[in-house]
């Protein structure tokens, strides 16, 4: 590992199931497929992958040439700096696992939009995912062409106009797209370099009090954990701004639910920051930028299983509001994209439930008050939220839930 500072950012990779995400994750980290695999031993797939990787640039070549995942120029074999390390949040492409992928966008700086050149362009799901990066409003994307080693170049050329005619009038108007093959790993330096150029480390603000979005936690005890010198129960996740050191008191919200005198109530977790990692490294204070994973003096009976996930950690009375409902200004889409039949959106109703995606929190809630373009959600479990925060609806259609439209949490 290195020890220069360089800028960290976290890149999304969304996109329909089996356009090769995973394979491309794998050719820019060296590591994933393995990981990805042992996660997949254990069953928990579903959830949401993350990986770290470090970018070299030798600075004697122009172009894509000089970028590489290793500090070995690939052209003339000189020793580079690293410029850009970038931990990776892999969202699962499958259309039921909506709900995952829009709790990973919380963590997204930007976002790799992976199409497939062998299949036509869109498929529902690139469609459905480039419409949720629209409504969490991740701008910084660059377009993966990927597969272009299974077609010619004239079906590549077309297919790469199909993406073209597609973005248009979207929020990816401008994305690059860069044909690759994350298989073969052709034009992958270009890939780098079109990450570096079009996702930039954002600008955060370490001075502000800590928030970290959780969208992972676990045992640490447990076999497969990629940090073993962490210790007790484990969180995972980015800081959106302020920092957090060792040996920092945390309070993590909205917490345990607990029953009291029969009403069902949530008390903040209280407890001690013992170490902490970004990347594979230890470090003594994590700030913005990148996944890093926390351990405490948590019982891990407390953390196992993602049960913390969509909760907030920060220090101890800092945090924003805990909300069992929440109101807010909505705006609904026209129509439901990534069903076979792209339905009409009709406006929200009183009584009806709703899946609420709020940071990295998934919730489900109903309906309560609604007017033309504000409504009133109970929620099943509440959430840890500042007003002006983005909340992603969706709405039961056709037996799935299907992104209906974005909200603004108002005071
Ligand atoms: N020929 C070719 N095959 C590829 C390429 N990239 C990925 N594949 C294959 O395509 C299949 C799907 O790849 P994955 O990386 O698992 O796709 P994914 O997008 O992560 O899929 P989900 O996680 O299920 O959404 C695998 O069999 C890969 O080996 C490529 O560049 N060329």
């Amino acid at each position: 590992m290195h020890d220069v500072m360089v800028p960290n950012v976290n890149i999304g990779l969304v996109g329909h199931v089996d356009h090769g995400k995973t394979t491309l994750v794998s050719g820019l980290t060296g590591v994933w497929t393995d990981r990805h695999s042992e996660e997949m031993k254990r069953g928990i797939s579903i959830r949401l992958g993350y990986a770290d990787a470090t970018f070299y640039r030798c600075e004697k070549h122009e172009g894509g040439e000089g970028y590489s995942i290793s500090p070995d120029c690939p052209v003339c074999g000189e020793k580079c700096a690293p410029f850009r390390t970038v931990s990776f949040v892999d969202a699962p492409g499958h259309e039921t696992l909506m709900a995952t992928m829009l709790s990973g966008s919380a963590l997204m700086d930007g976002a790799m939009l992976v199409i497939a050149a062998n299949e036509p362009c869109p498929q529902p799901q690139t469609k459905e995912h480039l419409m949720a990066l629209e409504l969490v409003g991740i701008k910084n994307i660059v377009i993966v062409q990927n597969k272009i080693d299974v077609v010619s170049p004239q079906d590549a050329l077309k297919h790469y106009k199909q993406i073209k005619a597609f973005v248009k009038g979207t929020i990816a108007e401008d994305a690059p797209i860069i044909p690759v093959s994350a298989q073969k790993k052709i034009n992958i330096g270009a890939l780098i370099q079109a990450l570096d150029t079009y996702i930039p480390a954002p600008e955060r603000d370490p001075g502000a009090t800590a928030q970290m979005l959780i969208a992972r936690s676990f045992d640490i005890n447990k076999p497969g954990s990629n940090w073993r010198d962490l210790k007790g129960g484990v969180i995972g996740g980015s800081l959106t701004q302020g920092a957090i050191k060792d040996g920092d008191d945390i309070e993590i919200r909205p917490g345990i639910q607990m029953q009291v005198e029969n009403r069902t109530v949530w008390k903040p977790i209280i407890t001690k920051v013992v170490s902490i990692h970004t990347g594979e490294r230890k470090v003594a204070e994590a700030t913005p930028g990148g996944l890093m994973a926390i351990g405490t003096k948590l019982d891990p009976a407390i953390t196992k299983s993602d049960m913390l996930v969509g909760q907030v950690a920060g220090h101890v009375g800092e945090l924003p509001e805990i909300l069992d409902h929440l109101t807010f200004t909505v705006k609904l889409m026209d129509r439901v994209v990534g069903s076979g039949s792209e339905l009409d959106i009709t406006p929200l109703k009183h009584k009806e439930p709703l899946m609420l995606s709020v940071g990295t929190a998934v919730t489900v809630g109903v309906v309560t008050n609604t007017k033309k373009d504000q409504a009133e959600v109970v929620l099943k479990r509440p959430v840890c939220a500042d007003v002006g925060a983005r909340i992603a609806i969706s709405r039961q259609v056709e037996g799935r839930w299907r992104l209906i439209g974005m909200g603004i949490l108002a005071e």
